[in-house]
């Protein structure tokens, strides 16, 4: 039987201290385990000269709106994306409602040390000697066992609204998908040959994988790291976040560039199995949260992937291919030993 996502993710043992997030609520000074030098925080940030595309679904143009901005940025903002603004309100009041837990509740639902899912730090803590101004909660698929040991006697309304809502996304996800491919040229003549294509309607069958991410009020901002810099290993990610800025991307050549939240938009960005099937015509967005003196963040992030056992490779249409086939599970493992490099342990 292939292996389910949750299993992919799951074969890393990790120390408490890059599970456990800090009890923000006791604390009033940043304490020096989440102190970053200025090295890893401070590259300089530019102004809102640049800004990210914000594309209508339904234009008429999207494919070639949908094209340049993957190729420039890798990432933009979508409206018109038919998603009730209401779900995605409902998911965030969630949010909240979860992360405004006493720390010794919300360790009910921790992450074990060899899993996946459940509320914890992120997963690419290990990588960086100091700790992030950040809590989060990982679904996959079904949230019910830890919204149990969260909410004994009312988790159904939260499980009702996170399936809900990842249904939604992953329609929503699928038909992105489908944009971007046409956005590659992969027209309609190629797509009954093209194998990577075929693959398709088993990219329907992903699970996707839901992220509740909480950055509380930081005493100070210009010390600390939200989210470090990383990039989306999946195909690509939808993001939902509350109307506080934080969230910047990383342009060769420019710098780190903040992608303020555009009201009712939802933000899409290209991750590395994007980047492998467009044999690098698309980057991969590297990414990171910057943290607020006086607002709380919280954003909520849905990852699309193909199932754990599908081949990624470039497109057939490439015929110098710069990237060697790697199954999801291979990459995932990959990942998780060496971060960025991952990719260019793959580059042919
Ligand atoms: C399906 C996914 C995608 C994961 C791992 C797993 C569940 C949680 C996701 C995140 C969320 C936070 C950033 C990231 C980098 C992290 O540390 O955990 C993401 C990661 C990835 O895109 O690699
Ligand atoms: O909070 C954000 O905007 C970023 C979240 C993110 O990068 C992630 O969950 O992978
Ligand atoms: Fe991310």
């Amino acid at each position: 039987m292939a292996t389910s996502l949750s299993e992919a993710y799951r074969d890393t043992t990790l120390q408490l201290k890059h599970i456990i997030p800090l009890d923000f609520d006791s604390i009033h000074d940043l304490p020096e385990s989440h102190v970053w030098t200025t090295k890893d925080n401070l590259l300089s940030e530019k102004p809102d000269v640049l800004s990210i595309p914000v594309i209508d679904l339904n234009a008429l143009n999207a494919t070639e709106l949908v094209r340049n901005a993957c190729q420039k940025w890798g990432m933009f903002h979508l409206i018109n994306h038919g998603i009730p603004l209401r779900l995605v309100e409902e998911v965030e009041e969630h949010a909240r409602r979860l992360f405004g837990l006493p720390l010794e509740r919300k360790l009910k639902a921790l992450r074990s040390p060899s899993g996946a899912t459940g509320y914890g730090v992120a997963r690419i803590s290990p990588f960086f000697s100091k700790l992030m101004w950040h809590e989060g909660f990982t679904i996959m698929g079904s949230a019910v066992d830890h919204a149990k040991e969260l909410w004994p006697d009312e988790y159904e309304e939260f499980c009702d609204t996170m399936d809900n809502y990842q249904k939604k996304m992953k329609s929503l996800a699928y038909k992105i998908l489908l944009l971007i491919l046409k956005a590659l040229e992969v027209d309609d003549k190629n797509q009954n040959q093209d194998q990577e294509i075929n693959c398709t309607p088993s990219f329907y069958q992903s699970e996707g994988a839901l992220q509740l991410n909480s950055y509380p009020c930081c005493p100070n901002p210009n010390r600390a790291v939200g989210l470090a810099p990383h990039t989306d290993s999946l195909l690509l990610t939808i993001l939902h976040q509350n109307d506080t800025n934080g969230l910047q991307i990383f342009q060769e050549g420019t710098g780190w560039v903040p992608v303020p939240p555009v009201s009712g938009a939802l933000v899409v960005n290209m991750g590395d199995l994007m980047h492998i099937i467009s044999n690098a015509h698309f980057p991969t967005v590297y990414h990171r949260v910057v943290p607020n003196e006086t607002r709380h963040r919280f954003s909520i992030a849905y990852f699309y992937g193909p199932p754990t056992d599908s081949i990624i490779a470039p497109l057939s249409k490439f015929q110098i291919p710069c990237f060697r086939p790697v199954t999801l599970k291979e990459y995932i493992s990959l990942k998780s030993k060496h971060l960025e490099k991952a990719l260019t342990l793959l580059r042919n």
